[in-house]
C-alpha cells in the first residue's frame, strides 16, 4: 500500500507514511466534532425527560471541557500530521528532482527545456504541497468519517439514514465522472503556462537582440498572445471545476430536505420520536459540511494529477548508473565503431573509429554540423551510444559511474557558465576542497591575473550573473583556470578563441599550451594553425571518419583536410 501511494502521489516512503498519519488524523477530527452532537441530543433526551438536576448540570459541564479539550489535542494532532508533515515532505521531494536530474543523461534535457524543468521543481511542488496539507488528508479524512457516521446512523433508524445519506454517492459520482474532463482542462492549463513561462524567459534572454533589430514589437505580440491563451485557459479549468463542484454541493444540500421531510412523515406517522428526528438533523448540519469542503478538495485532487504525472516523468526516468571502480590503464580514449543519434533519431554518427593517445593532442576537424561537439561529448558519456564502444584505457565508459567518470576530465568548453560570485569561488568549482594558494596558482597560469588584479576587490570581485560584468576572453580564461586547478589526465577542448582579438587570443593560446601538457588531449579545433600544432587529425564528415592521420600526411594523401586548409588560408586574406 504505502508503494501503491508513494508511486501514485510522486511521494517518498515517508511521505506516504505521514500521507497515511494525516489522513487519520482527519477522520479523529471529524468525528471529534460528532461529541458535541451526542452531547446536545444527550442534553435534548434529559430535557425531555423533566429537566437538568445538579449532578447532570456537573456531568454536561464536564462533558463541554471534555469535548474541547478532544477538539483540541485532535486538531493539534491533525496540524502536525497534515501540515507540518507535508512541508518536510515537499523540501525532499525538491532534493529528490534535484538529484534524479544530475543522475538523467543530457538526452533528456533535450526533450525538457528549463522553463519546463523550472515549473516542474518550483510550480507543480508547490501545488502539491497545497494537495497535500489541504486537501488529500482532509478529502479521505471526510469520506472516511462519514462513512462511519453513515454506518451509525443505519443503527438507529435505516428510512431516515438513508434519507440523510442518498446524497453522499450521488454528489461524487458526478465529481468523480467529471475527472477526465477536469484533468484534460488542467493539462491544456498547465500547457499554456509552460509555454507562457518559456516565452517570457526567452524573451528577457534574448532581449539584446530583440532590441538590436528593433523586433521588440513583434515578439511582445506574441508573447501577450501567450498571456491571453494561459488566461483563457485558467478561466475555462477554473469554469469546469467549479460547475461540477457547485453541482455536487447542491446535491448534498438536497440531504438536508429529504431528512427532514422523511422525518416529519415518519413522525406523524408514529415511527420516530422527536429527540431522534431532531439528532438526525444534528447530524446532517454537520455531515455535510466537511464533505462540500472534500468535494471540492477531490476536484484539487484530480487537477493535481497532471502536475504528479510531470513529476514522475521526471522521477522515473532512467538514469545512468555504472561501476565507482576504475580499472582503465593508461588514458587512451578510443571510439570503435561508434554509431549515434539524438532524441530526434537523425542519425548524427554513423561508424566512428578512432583513437585519441594519452600525451598527443588530436584534432577533430571537419565542416560544420559534422560532430565534432557530439563526439567530444560522448567521450565523457554525456550521452549513451546506440552502437560500438568508447573506451578510456581499455574500460568501456558506458559501464563506469558518470560522475566517477568525469573526474578523469577537464572540459573546457566554448560557452563558459559562471556564477554570480567572485573570480576566486569561480575558479574553484575546478576542484571544490583548492586551497586559496592553490586556486591562484592555477588563476596565474590561465593568465587571469591580469584581469582580475585590475577589478576593485581584485579575485574576490563579484562578476555578476554568468559572469555578464567580463569580457568573453576573461570568461574563457577563468574555464581554463578550473580545468588546472583540477588537473584531470584527459582534457576536452572547443577551441574558442576565433571570436577573440589577438592579445587574448594569445593570452589564451599560451594557457592552453601549458594545460595541455603530457595529457591526453581532443581538441575541436576551428583554426589550421591549432590543427598543425596537433599530433593527430581526425576529419568528421556526414557521420563518419572521413580521415585521419598527422597534419603532414593529410595534407599530401587528404581530400577534405587539404580543402580546408586552403579555405582557411583564403579567408585570413580576407578585408572589410
Ligand atoms: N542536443 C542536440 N539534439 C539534437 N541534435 C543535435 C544536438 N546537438 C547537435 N545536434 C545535431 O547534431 C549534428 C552535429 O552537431 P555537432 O554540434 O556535433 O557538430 P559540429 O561538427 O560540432 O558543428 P560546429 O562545427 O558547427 O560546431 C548537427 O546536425 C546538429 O544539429
Amino acid at each position: 500500500m504505502i508503494q501503491k501511494l508513494q508511486r501514485r502521489f510522486a511521494l517518498s516512503r515517508q511521505g506516504a507514511i505521514d500521507l497515511i498519519k494525516g489522513c487519520l488524523a482527519c477522520v479523529l477530527q471529524d468525528l471529534s466534532f460528532m461529541f458535541p452532537v451526542g452531547l446536545l441530543y444527550q442534553f435534548v433526551l434529559d430535557m425531555m425527560a423533566g429537566g437538568v438536576n445538579g449532578s447532570r448540570i456537573l456531568f454536561y459541564l464536564a462533558g463541554c471541557a471534555a469535548c474541547l479539550v478532544l477538539i483540541f489535542v485532535v486538531t493539534w494532532f491533525q496540524y502536525n500530521a497534515t501540515y507540518l508533515a507535508t512541508y518536510v515532505e515537499s523540501g525532499v521531494r525538491r532534493i529528490s528532482l534535484a538529484e534524479q536530474l544530475r543522475k538523467i543523461p543530457l538526452s533528456f534535457f533535450g526533450k525538457k527545456d528549463l522553463a519546463d524543468l523550472t515549473n516542474s521543481i518550483m510550480g507543480d511542488c508547490a501545488t502539491l504541497e497545497t494537495t497535500f496539507s489541504h486537501y488529500v488528508p482532509a478529502l479521505f479524512g471526510s469520506l472516511i468519517s462519514t462513512t462511519l457516521v453513515a454506518v451509525c446512523l443505519l443503527f438507529f433508524n435505516v428510512k431516515m439514514a438513508l434519507a440523510a445519506i442518498w446524497v453522499l454517492p450521488v454528489a461524487f459520482a458526478i465529481t468523480l465522472f467529471s475527472a477526465r474532463i477536469q484533468e484534460y482542462f488542467n493539462r491544456k492549463a498547465v500547457a499554456a503556462n509552460v509555454a507562457l513561462e518559456k516565452g517570457v524567459q526567452e524573451c528577457i534572454e534574448s532581449m539584446q537582440d530583440l532590441k538590436a533589430y528593433n523586433a521588440e514589437h513583434r515578439y511582445l505580440t506574441g508573447l501577450y498572445r501567450k498571456i491571453d491563451e494561459s488566461e483563457k485557459r485558467h478561466i475555462v479549468t477554473e469554469l469546469g471545476t467549479a460547475l461540477f463542484v457547485v453541482s455536487s454541493t447542491l446535491i448534498l444540500k438536497f440531504g438536508i430536505a429529504t431528512t427532514a421531510l422523511t422525518g416529519s412523515v415518519l413522525l406523524i406517522r408514529g415511527e420516530i420520536d422527536i429527540p431522534l428526528f431532531f439528532m438526525f438533523l444534528l447530524v446532517v448540519s454537520r455531515i455535510y459540511s466537511p464533505l462540500e469542503g472534500a468535494l471540492q478538495n477531490l476536484a484539487a485532487v484530480i487537477s493535481s494529477r497532471t502536475n504528479i504525472s510531470r513529476m514522475n516523468e521526471i522521477l522515473d526516468h532512467p538514469v545512468q548508473t555504472g561501476s565507482k571502480d576504475l580499472t582503465n590503464k593508461g588514458y587512451d580514449i578510443r571510439f570503435d565503431h561508434v554509431g549515434f543519434s539524438y532524441n530526434t533519431g537523425e542519425t548524427i554518427l554513423k561508424d566512428v573509429s578512432f583513437t585519441a593517445k594519452q600525451g598527443e593532442v588530436t584534432a577533430l576537424v571537419g565542416p560544420s554540423g559534422g560532430g565534432k561537439t557530439t563526439v567530444s561529448r560522448l567521450a565523457a558519456r554525456f550521452w549513451d551510444i546506440q552502437r560500438g564502444t568508447i573506451t578510456v584505457g581499455g574500460m568501456d565508459i558506458s559501464k563506469v559511474d558518470p560522475e566517477t567518470l568525469l573526474s578523469f576530465y577537464s572540459i573546457v568548453f566554448q560557452d563558459v557558465t559562471l556564477f554570480n560570485n567572485t573570480i576566486m569561488e569561480n575558479i574553484r568549482i575546478g576542484r571544490k576542497d583548492a586551497t586559496d594558494a592553490e586556486v591562484l596558482a592555477a588563476a596565474r597560469l590561465a593568465n587571469c591575473e591580469e584581469f582580475a588584479l585590475r577589478l576593485p576587490d581584485g579575485y574576490n570581485s563579484m562578476i555578476g550573473e554568468n559572469g555578464c560584468e567580463l569580457s568573453g576572453g576573461e570568461r574563457q580564461r577563468i574555464s581554463i583556470a578550473r580545468a588546472f586547478l583540477k588537473d584531470a589526465p584527459i582534457i576536452l577542448l572547443d577551441e574558442a578563441t576565433a571570436s577573440l582579438d589577438v592579445e587574448n587570443e594569445t593570452l589564451i593560446q599560451s594557457a592552453l599550451s601549458r594545460l595541455i601538457k603530457e595529457k591526453t588531449v581532443l581538441v575541436i579545433a576551428h583554426r589550421m594553425r591549432t590543427v598543425s600544432g596537433a599530433d593527430k587529425v581526425v576529419v568528421l564528415s556526414e557521420g563518419t571518419v572521413a580521415e585521419q592521420g598527422t597534419p603532414k600526411e593529410l595534407l599530401q594523401s587528404g581530400t577534405i583536410y587539404p580543402h580546408m586548409a586552403g579555405l582557411q588560408d583564403i579567408s585570413q586574406s580576407w578585408k572589410l
